[in-house]
């Protein structure tokens, strides 16, 4: 069964549609990226999924129940980590988890038992100081430490990474990929390779609608259009090639850039052929030649055009 299943998810903010029947699905164990500019809808879906907003049409279900607006019953399904998440700085983590465990009614041994689990898991065993004393990416992994205590079957977390350093990011990431074993992860970013390296479906939201939505790397072998990148000492080297009558039909295809040139094609092979014939009948010696594969960031800029 799917965890989250959106369908003709509808929500207008006075005249502005921010999003305009979007449907969805997040398979369970998987590591969802929701991609989009700022702006584009992510925290609204998100807080429609926690039924924190009202929605103006279609479903949402989590586990097959649907989410009802102002009602907290799926939220047991759920664990969230908000963007910036809020504590009690003068608690030490383990008092907080403490906290946060018997307002969700655990046992006293589950708390014991789950939070020492999950601050191991995040690294936070050893932090005795006061939350108030911690970096934000301690904060963040606490964050979700909190958001998993309960045993959530989908974790959903807004922009978990945009405020770390390259260390924090990663260490993050890794929780992010680690904790699917236990539960289902939904996760908002617009930083595009942070979801490239642990997402294996993603979906795009732009201008109210999924301009792209599915499994990674199904879309980015559909994006077969691949670019031959080649670069010389100088960029007299590049005027010469580009002048080659082998690279006359590529020419709509050519970008210069200095002394490098990408040519993009949906059929690479011959473009590879007609460079190394122009290479040679020049007599041309380039620095680098490699096929470039479709990223993520392509992908994205091509979907919100
Ligand atoms: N309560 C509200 N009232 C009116 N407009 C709102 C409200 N909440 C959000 N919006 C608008 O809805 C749009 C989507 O906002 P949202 O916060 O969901 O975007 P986002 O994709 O999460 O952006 P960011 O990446 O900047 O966090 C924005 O134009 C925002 O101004």
């Amino acid at each position: 069964m799917d965890t989250l299943c959106i369908e003709g998810l509808t929500k207008k903010f006075g005249a502005h549609t921010v999003l305009d029947e979007i449907s969805f699905t997040v398979p369970e164990h998987s590591v969802f990226g929701f991609l989009g500019q700022n702006g584009a809808g992510k925290t609204t879906t998100m807080k429609l999924i926690l039924g924190l907003l009202k929605a103006d049409g279609g479903q949402i279900r989590v586990l097959g129940e649907p989410v009802t607006y102002g009602q907290t019953k799926t939220n047991r399904l759920v664990g969230y980590l908000p963007d910036v998440p809020e504590f009690y700085g003068y608690m030490k983590p383990a008092e907080y988890l403490k906290l946060c465990g018997e307002i969700a009614g655990l046992s006293k041994k589950e708390i014991a038992r789950r939070s020492e689990e999950l601050l191991h898991l995040v690294g936070l065993e050893e932090a005795r100081k006061k939350i108030s004393g911690f970096s934000r990416g301690m904060k963040q992994r606490l964050g979700i430490t909190q958001a998993l205590l309960t045993r959530p079957k989908l974790l959903i977390c807004d922009e978990p990474t945009s405020a770390l350093d390259p260390v924090g990011r990663r260490e993050l990431l890794n929780i992010l990929h680690q904790v699917r074993e236990q539960t289902t992860v939904l996760f908002s970013t617009h930083i595009l390779s942070d979801a490239e390296q642990i997402c294996d479906r993603i979906a795009v939201l732009h201008q109210g609608n999924l301009a792209l939505c599915g499994e990674l790397s199904r879309i980015k072998a559909q994006k077969s259009a691949n670019a031959l990148f080649v670069s010389f000492a100088s960029a007299a080297d590049v005027s010469e090639l580009t002048a080659s009558p082998y690279l006359l039909p590529y020419c709509s295809q050519i970008e210069v850039q200095g002394s490098c040139l990408t040519i993009r094609s949906t059929d690479i092979k011959p473009v590879q052929q007609a460079v190394l014939s122009a290479l040679y009948g020049k007599g041309l010696f380039p620095l680098k030649m490699e096929i470039q594969e479709p990223t993520l960031e392509g992908i994205f800029m091509e979907a919100i055009q």
